[in-house]
């Protein structure tokens, strides 16, 4: 417990206070006499008065970034607010700040930062525009003085709440300026005197005339040295109180008049302590070091530091003379093409720069100051001159990458992107691209061939990524790196969309042994690549590597692989739908990968991008910051992404993709056991023994179908596809689909950490007959068929589930197609049907038309006797429900591979009345896991 004060002890306090003022006056009057001389030239700078060009200012150039989300941020908080984390800690920036090449400029009109605090007509909040500064209650001058400037404390506007003594000259020098009439300093000091024996404040006292101290407000008794700050101090600190703080500290009538006089002040009667907005922080800072009776620790961050030197109470002791060593940093970040903001706590000398600049803009709302980028290098010469100042600039990429608005060739909004001349490229493909796959070619060649194209899922990023490899023909070899899943797809898709490149020229690597330059295109796995890359003798010149967010883990063999190859390649064409799918350090391999220049440390990106913390093991990067900057970097040298809802008008409501899977998938039982079914189908046989035949084929393609399937479905997973459907229509396909999602959802934590699944992601299951009908799903946009069905009718209406009333969006039908199996039959049976409907006015659906593989139709005898038993087996009335049930009791197991026990009810369509039942039922219709989200959209 405190011990109240003696008489004795007050005295003394008094005294020593006395002398302190006098002292404190004495030496502001000669110093004021020096700065009024100084000054008055400075005060008549004609750039501080007139208004500025921020009419001129490109208003929607400060807009906050809006859609095209490319990852979900994890903290967003602490993105904007001032951040005074490891990497703003004053020793790190101080040495950036220290840095020969950027002292280089002698501070053109350089002025001792006192004369440019006393010409700044500032607010006395550090954000404040200056129309406010005559309303705020707080007047007095939240000096950033150095060696010279010693104090500075001007009047408050409320005499009643001067805690100090103030400077006449200096005084006169602020009112001249601001318009009011000059104080006088004698006057203001007795009313000082005045507040300071006010001891009825109610403040932590508990009676009037004794100080009852807090613990952290203990008098102390000072061994009178001539450098202590007083005799006696009042030791205080701050600590944080939510987004406030709070000051901890014993009654001092001086510190109180400042309390008051903060906007923020908040009196809480319970603890009896004031608290304040961070707003008010180094105002109240600056005020409580220059009060001799007064020692108040800063804020305390989670790390242990205090927020800066220049409030620690080291720096106090020297006062009063000694000048205030308050120290603001910030820094520059970009909130637009045009313009950037300082991101900086107050500082009225700092204040004064700012309104030298003539694009300058104060936004009320943020209480920021932003500006053109042409005037980035100016503002930071002129701050560099402020030793109280650390403004520190845009990060050089960023310099780099908006060099041409650094240097005011271009204001525009968004890049003028000139048009490619894409004569020398197939005119099958050019013809087709839609108009926005036509920006997208002209954006990556205006970026020398070199982008991440994120397009969202669907909007036909591997056409746009072959149209822009072959405007670099002449620089082939072409390296395409994909999932293992689609391999045989994009061997699809470069064949229609370029009829000018002999097949044999394609080269899709599928084991170990194989070659990776055999082809002039050559597309491999990623897997394959980081065994094969070995064989690269000569640098492939242009790569394309389709879902470039496989490669946002760093440490894994597939980075590791394709990195090395993209660093030389003179060409990198990335696409992903999802380049990121929960923070921006997944970005960083990608960014790096298409600007090697960007960021050449990790750490630089993590402190920047990924609120970086340091944590007793190691540096946290797992968060996000400055995602708004992020992002315009991204789009401005970097990444294209379109949003589905961005190109909507220019979509088909259904996009078809067949997705031909490996045959290297099919082990070799079940080829030779699809080879023998289809041996059987073209004997000579009895029309049942054909029939057989047939079903033992197509229960056959099911079964080898499926170790493909199962990794199409993960690389969707893994791509960032949220939610899906799968239908297929075999038991064991729809058994093996659903065990293999189970094991996944098992697995989701370790998955999460090793592939960041989002948690939305949701699948459902369901049997192409059973829930083909009166099921709404539209808050999925993706189809996939596992199986194909004879019956074309019943794959729309499948298709239909998703692609319905409340569908907003193009939807994406994915049928999943294995050569050398009944799909070789199926496919053209299929579009044959679709092709007859058509013409008869039944069907808007065009298969062939919307799909990669047209010629799908093998037209070998052999295979065109099969195709015709296909076509009657399936038509025949009565043979659907023959077929399904041998469908649902195929057992691999069984040797004839045609029946099992004919279990459950076949073909039967479910409406909304048996949904619940139907969710029970196991094996038809699965959903992973998450069965609400398809009917109430995320
Ligand atoms: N201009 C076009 N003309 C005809 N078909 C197109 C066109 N653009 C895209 N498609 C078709 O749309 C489907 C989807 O295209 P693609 O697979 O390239 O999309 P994506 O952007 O790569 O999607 P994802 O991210 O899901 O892989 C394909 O079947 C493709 O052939």
């Amino acid at each position: 417990m405190s011990l109240p004060l003696t008489e004795e002890q007050r005295k003394r306090i008094e005294e020593n206070r006395q002398k302190a003022l006098a002292r404190r006056a004495e030496k502001l009057l000669a110093e004021q006499h020096q700065k009024t001389s100084l000054g008055t030239s400075i005060a008549g700078n004609p750039s501080q008065a007139k208004p500025g060009p921020s009419q001129n200012f490109p208003r929607e150039s400060c807009k906050p970034v809006s859609h095209g989300v490319i990852f979900k941020q994890q903290n967003p908080g602490s993105s904007s607010n001032y951040d005074p984390k490891p990497h703003n800690s004053h020793k790190q920036a101080k040495g950036i700040w220290k840095k020969p090449e950027e002292m280089t400029t002698a501070c053109p009109g350089h002025s001792p930062p006192r004369q440019v605090a006393l010409t700044g007509i500032s607010p006395p909040l550090a954000q404040s525009p200056p129309e406010v500064s005559k309303q705020q209650p707080l007047g007095y001058e939240l000096g950033q003085g150095h060696a010279q400037a010693s104090i500075r404390s001007i009047p408050f506007a409320n005499p009643t709440h001067e805690p100090l003594a103030k400077a006449k000259i200096s005084q006169e020098t602020l009112a001249r300026s601001s318009g009011q009439p000059p104080r006088d300093v004698e006057l203001e000091a007795k009313t000082a005197k005045a507040s300071t024996l006010q001891q009825n404040t109610s403040y932590i006292h508990s009676s009037p005339g004794s100080v009852t101290p807090r613990p952290e407000g203990r008098l102390q008794q000072t061994s009178g040295s001539s450098l202590q700050k007083a005799a006696v101090t009042q030791k205080g600190r701050c600590v944080r109180k939510g987004d406030r703080f709070q000051v901890l500290i014993g009654y001092n009538a001086e510190l109180l008049a400042v309390f008051k006089s903060l906007p923020s002040k908040i009196y809480d009667p319970d603890s009896k302590t004031w608290n304040f907005s961070m707003n008010d922080y180094s105002a109240l800072m600056e005020a409580a070091q220059s009060l001799p009776t007064v020692n108040l620790q800063p804020l305390e961050w989670a790390d242990g530091s205090s927020e800066s030197p220049s409030t620690s109470s080291a720096g106090q002791a020297s006062l009063p003379s000694a000048p205030s060593l308050a120290f603001v940093k910030g820094r520059c970040v970009l909130i637009s093409r045009a313009c950037f903001e300082a991101d900086i706590g107050y500082s009225q000398d700092l204040i004064a720069v700012f309104k030298q600049m003539d694009s300058r803009r104060y936004d009320v709302k943020t209480r920021k100051w932003s500006f053109l980028l042409e005037e980035h290098n100016k503002l930071i010469t002129k701050a560099r001159c402020l030793p109280q100042v650390q403004l520190d600039p845009l990060p050089k990429t960023l310099t780099l990458a908006f060099a041409s608005q650094l240097k005011k060739t271009s204001l525009s909004l968004t890049p003028d992107v000139p048009e490619a001349d894409l004569s020398e490229v197939d005119p099958k493909l050019v013809s087709n691209l839609m108009p926005f796959q036509r920006a997208g070619v002209n954006f990556a060649i205006a970026k020398g061939g070199r982008l991440l194209l994120a397009d969202d899922m669907g909007l036909g990023k591997t056409i746009q990524a072959i149209c822009i490899a072959a405007f670099y023909r002449k620089e082939w070899p072409l390296l395409v790196v994909v999932p293992s899943s689609v391999r045989f797809t994009w061997e699809q898709a470069f064949l229609r969309w370029l009829p000018s490149l002999n097949p044999d020229c394609i080269n899709v690597v599928v084991t170990g042994k194989d070659r990776l330059t055999a082809g002039l295109v050559n597309i491999v796995s990623f897997d394959l690549l980081s065994k094969l890359e070995k064989q690269l003798k000569t640098p492939f010149k242009v790569v394309i590597i389709d879902e470039s967010h496989f490669l946002k883990n760093s440490r894994t063999a597939r980075c590791r692989a394709a990195m090395p190859v993209l660093k030389v390649a003179k060409r990198v064409i990335l696409l992903s739908g999802t380049p990121a799918t929960s923070r921006p350090a997944e970005l960083y391999t990608q960014i790096i990968a298409v600007r090697p220049t960007f960021f050449p440390q990790f750490h630089a990106f993590g402190l920047r991008y990924c609120d970086a913390k340091r944590m007793p093991w190691g540096w946290d990067y797992s968060g996000s910051s400055n995602l708004g900057e992020l992002k315009l970097l991204l789009e401005e040298a970097v990444m294209l992404r379109r949003l589905k809802s961005d190109v909507l008008s220019q979509l088909p409501a259904k996009q078809r993709k067949i997705v031909v899977v490996a045959p290297g998938r099919i082990s070799a039982t079940a080829r030779a056991a699809l080879n023998a079914a289809a041996k059987e189908m073209t004997k000579d046989k009895t029309k049942q023994q054909q029939k057989e035949a047939l079903i033992l084929f197509f229960n056959r393609t099911a079964e080898a179908k499926i170790p493909s399937v199962i990794e199409y479905i993960m690389d969707l997973l893994e791509s960032g596809k949220e939610k899906f459907l799968v239908f297929a229509h075999h038991k064991v396909v729809l058994d093996a689909v659903t065990k293999a999602l189970e094991r996944k959802v098992t697995e989701r934590e370790d998955l999460c950490q090793q592939f960041q699944l989002s948690p939305r992601h949701a699948v459902a299951v369901l049997s192409i007959t059973a829930a083909n009908m009166g099921l709404t799903f539209s808050s999925a946009d993706l189809v996939v068929f596992a199986e194909l069905f004879w019956n074309p009718g019943v794959l729309i209406q499948a298709e239909d589930r998703v692609h319905r009333i409340g569908q907003t969006s193009s939807v994406g039908i994915h049928y999943v197609v294995a050569k050398g199996t009944a799909d070789d039959y199926l496919w053209p049976m299929i579009q044959e049907k679709i092709k007859v409907l058509g013409e008869a006015g039944l069907s808007e659906t065009n298969f062939s038309e919307m799909t990669e593989a047209t010629d799908y139709l093998y037209k070998d005898p052999k295979q065109q006797q099969i195709y015709d038993l296909f076509q009657k087996s399936f038509e025949e009335e009565g043979n659907d429900m023959e077929l399904l049930e041998a469908a649902e009791s195929f057992d691999p197991g069984s040797a004839s591979g045609t029946s099992g026990s004919s279990s459950q009810d076949m073909g039967d369509t479910l409406d909304e009345s048996s949904l619940t039942a139907c969710t029970q039922k196991k094996k038809r219709f699965e959903f992973f896991d998450n069965w609400d989200s398809f009917t109430s959209p995320l």
